[in-house]
């Protein structure tokens, strides 16, 4: 077949009988722009998947990617009792635009932020309700390729951090003595419980840090204050992420003489990882404490910060940012999002004070291993050069433990082989 692939090696499959995505009730009144959305954004997931539904249509002229081929289970129809002729056939020319969008390659961007403005009338509790009924509706007759199984597919990459860390076991060895600090001077020298640590002049109780999260505001109106001030109630440190809710004066001088004592620069995210799930549940910045004052504004929509913010990021970055920021002020650079052995390197030899073995909490791309996994490799080419700090699905002290070792499950047994050089960071 002769054809020609400009953007990405993904094509629709030829169909004889190329489906038409039926549904049946939307649940959503006449005017809603989500309802339209979701049905496009799923019409045209599916079509990408070549999932045959039933029925037939062809892609209307001019919007078809590849006009020799036809593009199955669109364009869509929409039976809803609220929905009167006319808006029916408004939203439909809508939907078969997104389509064209599709066809257009940049389909999924387009269709996602019209998505994220459908939504936006209808904030959570609201938004949720409605999605799942979408679902519902979505999944009836055509089980194999609902939405909800696709948000189920992607569980899975979210939760390997965390089931990393059961293959893990720790073999205790008994009868040894201890005491903990601060309750008695140990009889035994070099066996009393001590946790403390000290990474860039910060003292910490235990080998715990908050790691940088975005958008407090949007859990409670004090923000990131609330946090830092229970990292420091804890004796725990804690990071300000740039898209926080409270300024942190954008500019890393006046981070410095503020009284930062790192900064951390976040490797793994030139742009946003697709988060599904957010788009499913509806999320949205709320206009009351999503506000992020790092972000420049261009326009003044809320909403519009995200994507601001995309807008804002250098694509085309590379090492030579962390001798930059070096060269701007005496804080040391964290180089947060390290999944290799050889970047652990990079980030060396670019001079970062330490590095942060990240996947963004499996958020960012589909597939990387769980960081737990790639502890030992990267301990082993580090070798204690710089500290490493480690994040995701860190939700014990066992978990914690586990990282503190060299990272294979015999070596973490040995309580006596961690050291303080292995520090564990991860939101909660
Ligand atoms: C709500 C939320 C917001 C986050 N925002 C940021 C961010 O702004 N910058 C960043 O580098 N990482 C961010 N992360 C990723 C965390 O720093 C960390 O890598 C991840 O949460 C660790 O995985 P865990 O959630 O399983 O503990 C965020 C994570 C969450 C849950």
């Amino acid at each position: 077949m002769d054809m020609k692939i400009r953007a990405w090696p993904v094509v629709i499959m030829p169909s004889a009988w190329p489906g038409t995505l039926i549904f049946r009730h939307t649940y959503l009144g006449a005017s809603s722009e989500m309802g339209i959305n979701c049905v496009a954004e799923a019409g045209a997931r599916l079509a990408a998947e070549s999932n045959l539904m039933s029925g037939q249509e062809r892609v209307p002229a001019g919007i078809s990617l590849l006009p020799s081929l036809t593009v199955r289970s669109l364009p869509l129809s929409v039976n809803s009792p609220t929905l009167s002729s006319p808006t029916l056939s408004f939203e439909r020319d809508r939907a078969e635009s997104h389509i064209g969008l599709f066809a257009a390659q940049s389909w999924y961007t387009k269709v996602s932020s019209s998505l994220q403005r459908g939504i936006k009338e209808m904030r959570n509790f609201r938004t949720n309700e409605r999605a799942l009924d979408i679902r519902r509706e979505f999944s009836k007759g055509h089980e194999s390729y609902t939405v909800s199984k696709s948000i189920r597919e992607h569980v899975p990459r979210l939760q390997e951090n965390r089931s990393a860390f059961e293959k893990y076991r720790i073999i205790p060895r008994v009868l040894v003595p201890v005491t903990h600090l601060g309750f008695q001077q140990s009889k035994v020298k070099n066996r009393s419980v001590d946790m403390r640590c000290s990474f860039f002049g910060i003292d910490l109780r235990f080998p715990v840090m908050i790691a940088p999260s975005a958008m407090h505001g949007q859990a409670h109106e004090d923000g990131e204050k609330a946090t830092a001030r229970a990292a420091v109630r804890a004796g725990s440190a804690f990071t300000l992420s740039s898209l926080g809710s409270m300024s942190m004066e954008a500019i890393v001088k006046k981070a410095e003489a503020l009284g930062y004592r790192a900064l951390c620069l976040t490797v793994d995210a030139p742009i946003t990882g697709r988060r599904e799930r957010d788009l499913r549940s509806g999320f949205t910045v709320s206009d009351a404490m999503g506000q992020l004052p790092n972000i420049q504004m261009l326009g003044n929509v809320v909403n519009q910060q995200l994507v601001e913010f995309e807008a804002q990021k250098d694509l085309t970055l590379d090492w030579s940012i962390i001798t930059w920021l070096k060269s701007i002020c005496n804080l040391p650079v964290i180089a947060k999002g390290i999944l290799h052995p050889a970047d652990a390197r990079c980030a060396i030899k670019a001079g970062a004070a330490a590095i942060v073995i990240s996947n963004h909490g499996g958020r960012q791309l589909d597939s990387t291993p769980a960081t737990i996994d790639v502890l030992p490799a990267i301990a082993a080419e580090v070798r204690g050069e710089i500290p490493i700090f480690l994040d995701g699905g860190i939700r014990r002290g066992t978990d914690v433990f586990k990282a503190l070792g060299p990272g294979g499950p015999a070596e973490t047994a040995q309580t006596e082989a961690t050291e303080a050089t292995f520090g564990s960071c991860g939101g909660f």
